[in-house]
């Protein structure tokens, strides 16, 4: 079932049509990146989604329940993390939280025992007593993130939170993601970085201008068009005469020598084609061939290109 369903919405400020009727779906434990450049419509999208923004016209279900609708329902199971941090000064890391728990009907050992918890999860326990302007960009994304979990939400909706951060920060925020992915969490997350989604997302969601413009998993973007087939580097012993024989054989194959003794092949196939099993057909028709192959492995293109080539298509 979907816990998402967001059906044609439209959002305008003004002249500017921030979204423009935009339709997808988030399925339950799917960590979906939605991509988009700056003011493609990210936030407007997600505040609409976390009750903040009331859409021209269209609708979402959360849980199959209509923002507009169940708005307070809704906010219990959303956990939103916006892409600025509204601290308040003079409150250090756990009053912080502990002021949030309370705002959210916490009480007793339950908020204690959840203030715990998301202490502990966010390494946050040893900088409870810190002053909030205190803390540095990645602490400061731990603590949001962390108040985004009080109410122990089935969905969390994260607007840009790498943003800013170091490579070390970026690692340990990747790793908070995928430890709430295995607690069964569903994400929403926005970047206009796409190889930091990639790498955290297992479905990604491209918007431009209001409107969807792709969808599917990394790997299926990485490989999305890839000039009509595979292209593999490989490097092989000898003389390469073998390799030369097997090449002839090979009607939908095609090489180039690179440097370094090194060849790039270009497999031509069937889009229907499951593209492991046309490398599998092929490392097993070398090995066939008695071509001693050393090094095999796929060219994936870098996802903005592919990014870049899909927004192409399109003007
Ligand atoms: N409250 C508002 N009033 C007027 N215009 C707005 C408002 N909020 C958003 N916009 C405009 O709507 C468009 C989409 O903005 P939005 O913040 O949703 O984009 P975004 O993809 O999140 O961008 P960014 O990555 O820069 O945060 C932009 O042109 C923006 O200027």
């Amino acid at each position: 079932m979907s816990l998402v369903e967001v059906d044609s919405i439209y959002r305008a400020f003004g002249n500017v049509q921030a979204v423009n009727g935009l339709s997808f779906s988030i399925d339950q434990g799917q960590i979906v990146g939605f991509i988009g450049a700056n003011g493609a419509g990210k936030t407007t999208t997600m505040r609409m989604m976390v009750t903040l923004e009331v859409p021209d016209s269209g609708a979402i279900r959360i849980c199959d329940m209509d923002v507009l609708d169940h708005p307070r329902e809704v906010r219990k199971l959303i956990g939103w993390m916006p892409d600025h941090f509204g601290g308040y000064p003079n409150m250090d890391v756990l009053e912080y939280l502990d002021f949030y728990a309370r705002a959210f009907g916490l009480k007793g050992k339950e908020r204690r025992r959840q203030l715990d918890d998301i202490l502990a999860f966010t390494d946050l326990d040893v900088l409870a007593e810190r002053p909030c302007d205190r803390l540095s960009k990645g602490q400061t994304q731990r603590l949001c993130l962390g108040r985004a979990l009080l109410s122990d939400p089935e969905i969390l909706v994260l607007d840009e939170p790498a943003a800013g951060l170091d490579p070390k920060a970026r690692i340990e925020f990747k790793n908070l993601v995928r430890l709430l992915a295995d607690r069964g969490k569903t994400l929403f997350i926005s970047s206009h970085i796409l190889s930091e989604l990639g790498e955290m997302c297992n479905h990604l969601l491209f918007i431009d201008q209001g409107r969807q413009v792709h969808q599917g998993t990394a790997d299926s973007l990485k490989y999305h068009k890839a000039e009509g087939g595979l292209t593999v580097r490989m490097r092989c012993n000898g003389d390469g005469l073998r390799f030369d024989q097997w090449l002839a054989g090979q009607t939908h194959i095609k090489a180039t020598k690179k440097d370094d003794d090194m060849l790039e092949i270009h497999i031509t196939h069937d889009d229907n084609k499951d593209s492991c099993l046309v490398l599998a057909e092929t490392i097993r028709s070398l090995v066939e061939a008695k071509v001693e192959v050393f090094e095999f492995h796929r060219i994936e293109r870098r996802l903005e290109d592919a990014f870049v080539d899909i927004l192409g298509d399109l003007n």
